[in-house]
C-alpha cells in the first residue's frame, strides 16, 4: 500500500509510537463533530457516547460514512508505513467516541482480553482541544516517549496495540472529549468492512437519493439513547437538543391547550413526528422522528458561522417569518413531556460552546434546506461508490477516472455477486 508523503521512520524501540500533529483538518474534525452530536448512542463504556460506522449504516445513515472513507485510508497508509508492514492491515473497528464527564480508562494494553486478540494497532485522532473543550482525559503511557499526549484537534496518535503501550486515560473532569477511534488487524475475518456493506445494502439501495426518506434517519431502540450516569441519567437525543435551547413538540395541534397522544411511554414519542419549539416559537416544519430534528439542529450549528456570514451579507431575510416555514409563535402547549433530567444533562453535554452564535429562525430554516441538499449529495455517492466498493468487498476511495469508465463499471457484478452470496436476492 502506497505510503503517506511525508511518514515518519519506521518504528524502533521497545515502544511503537508516533504522534502525527495536524493530521485531520478543522473542518474535517467539526464534519465529524456534527455526525457524532448527531447519531451518537450510549457507548460500550460508562460515561461514553459512541457512534461506530455499524450504527450509522443500521440507523439509515449509512451516506454519512462517506466522510470516513478517506481518513480510514490515509491513517491505514500512516500505521502501514509507521509500523513498516509487510503486509496489508485490514481496519476492525471504526468509531467517534466521546469522553464525557466522569469517563476515564485505567492502564491497559488493547489487545488485553481473548476477544480482542485480532489488534494488532490502535490509531486515535483528536476532534477537539483539551482545555478549551474539556479538562482531564489526558492519554498516559506507562514507558517511553511520548509519554503523555494533551489531545489537540487534528493531530492523531498510532501505536502497537500489545503490551508495548501500556496507557490510560486520566479522568475527564468537565465537558466531552471526542476522538476517532481505530483498530487495524492482520486477520482478515475481522475486517470491518464486509459487515458494513452487508449493513449498507440492506438500507441504503431501496430508494432513489432524491427521496427524502433515503436518508433520514431511523432511531435505534430507545434504551440505546439512555445515558446513564450514577443513580440518574437521560435520554441522549432529548438532553442534546435541550442544552442548545431547543424543545420537541407535538406535530399535531398549533393551540397551547396541550392536547397529546396518550401514550404509555413519552420515550416512543421520539420514534415520531413532531416537531421544534425554542423559547415561545415553534417552527412549523414537521421532522420525521427526534434524530431528523437533532440531526438539523446539529448541522444548523456547524453552519452557524457561514450562515450568519451570509445572512449579514444578504440581510434578505427581515421580519420573525423565515423564508420557507412559519413560525408558530406561543405554543407552548404543544411540548412533549419528556423526561430528561436538564441539569445533570447540561453538566455531562452542556460545556459545548455556542456562545458566539446568535440563533436567528431564518437562518436555521436556511439550515434545513442546506442538510436537505447536503444528504442527498452524499446518499447520491453512497449510490454511485457502492457497486465498486461491493465488488471489492472494501471499503475505498474510488479514483474519479474509474468512475467516467461506464464500460468498467462493476455495477452489474457487484450487485450481482454481492446479493447472490449475501442478501439472497436476485437481480
Ligand atoms: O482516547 C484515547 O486517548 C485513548 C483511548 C483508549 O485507550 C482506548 O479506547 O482503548
Ligand atoms: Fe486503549
Amino acid at each position: 500500500m502506497a505510503s503517506t508523503a511525508a511518514s515518519p521512520p519506521p518504528a524502533a524501540g521497545d515502544h511503537p509510537r508516533v504522534l502525527l500533529r495536524g493530521f485531520l483538518s478543522s473542518e474535517t474534525c467539526k464534519e465529524l463533530e456534527f455526525v457524532h452530536r448527531s447519531c451518537g448512542a450510549a457507548g460500550y463504556r460508562p460515561s461514553v457516547v459512541s457512534t461506530s460506522l455499524p450504527h450509522l449504516a443500521a440507523t439509515g445513515c449509512g451516506h454519512l460514512l462517506l466522510p470516513f472513507v478517506p481518513i480510514r485510508e490515509r491513517l491505514r497508509d500512516a500505521v502501514e508505513s509507521f509500523f513498516d508492514c509487510h503486509f496489508d492491515l485490514f481496519i476492525e473497528f471504526t468509531g467517534l467516541i466521546s469522553w464525557c464527564k466522569g469517563s476515564s480508562i485505567g492502564w491497559h494494553s488493547d489487545d488485553n482480553k481473548p476477544y480482542l486478540r485480532q489488534r494488532a494497532f490502535t490509531a486515535v485522532c483528536y476532534l477537539n482541544n483539551h482545555g478549551e473543550d474539556y479538562t482531564g482525559g489526558i492519554l498516559q503511557f506507562q514507558d517511553g516517549d511520548p509519554s503523555s499526549i494533551i489531545p489537540v484537534a487534528g493531530d492523531v496518535v498510532i501505536y502497537s496495540a500489545d503490551n508495548r503501550n501500556v496507557h490510560r486515560v486520566n479522568e475527564v473532569t468537565d465537558g466531552e472529549r471526542l476522538t476517532l477511534t481505530l483498530w487495524f488487524t492482520r486477520d482478515r475475518a475481522y475486517d470491518e468492512d464486509p459487515k458494513l456493506l452487508t449493513f449498507l445494502s440492506q438500507t441504503s439501495l431501496s430508494c432513489e437519493p432524491t427521496e427524502q426518506n433515503s436518508y433520514i434517519p431511523m432511531p435505534a431502540s430507545d434504551n440505546m439513547y439512555w445515558f446513564s450516569y450514577d443513580q440518574s441519567g437521560f435520554d441522549i437525543r432529548c438532553a442534546r437538543v435541550h442544552i442548545l435551547g431547543f424543545s420537541f413538540h407535538s406535530s399535531s395541534g398549533e393551540s397551547n391547550t396541550s392536547v397529546l397522544p396518550d401514550e404509555d411511554d413519552p420515550i416512543e414519542l421520539l420514534g415520531k413526528q413532531l416537531r421544534l419549539g425554542r423559547g415561545d416559537d415553534v417552527l412549523e416544519k414537521i421532522f420525521s422522528n427526534s434524530l431528523h430534528a437533532l440531526q438539523v439542529v446539529q448541522f444548523y450549528y456547524w453552519k452557524a458561522p457561514v450562515l450568519a456570514a451570509r445572512a449579514r451579507r444578504e440581510q434578505s431575510f427581515p421580519g420573525s417569518e423565515t423564508g420557507c416555514y412559519q413560525i408558530i409563535h406561543n405554543s407552548k402547549g404543544t411540548e412533549l413531556p419528556l423526561p430528561c433530567n436538564d441539569t445533570l444533562a447540561q453538566t455531562i453535554l452542556g460545556s459545548y460552546n455556542t456562545a458566539e452564535v446568535a440563533f436567528e429562525w431564518n437562518d436555521f430554516a436556511l439550515a434545513v434546506a442546506m442538510w436537505e441538499s447536503y444528504s442527498e449529495e452524499l446518499k447520491k455517492q453512497l449510490l454511485t461508490f457502492l457497486p465498486y466498493w461491493l465488488s471489492s468487498e472494501t471499503i475505498f476511495v474510488v479514483d474519479p477516472s474509474e468512475l467516467q469508465n461506464q464500460s468498467n463499471s462493476p455495477m452489474r457484478s457487484g450487485f450481482a455477486s454481492f446479493f447472490g452470496d449475501v442478501a439472497g436476492r436476485e437481480l
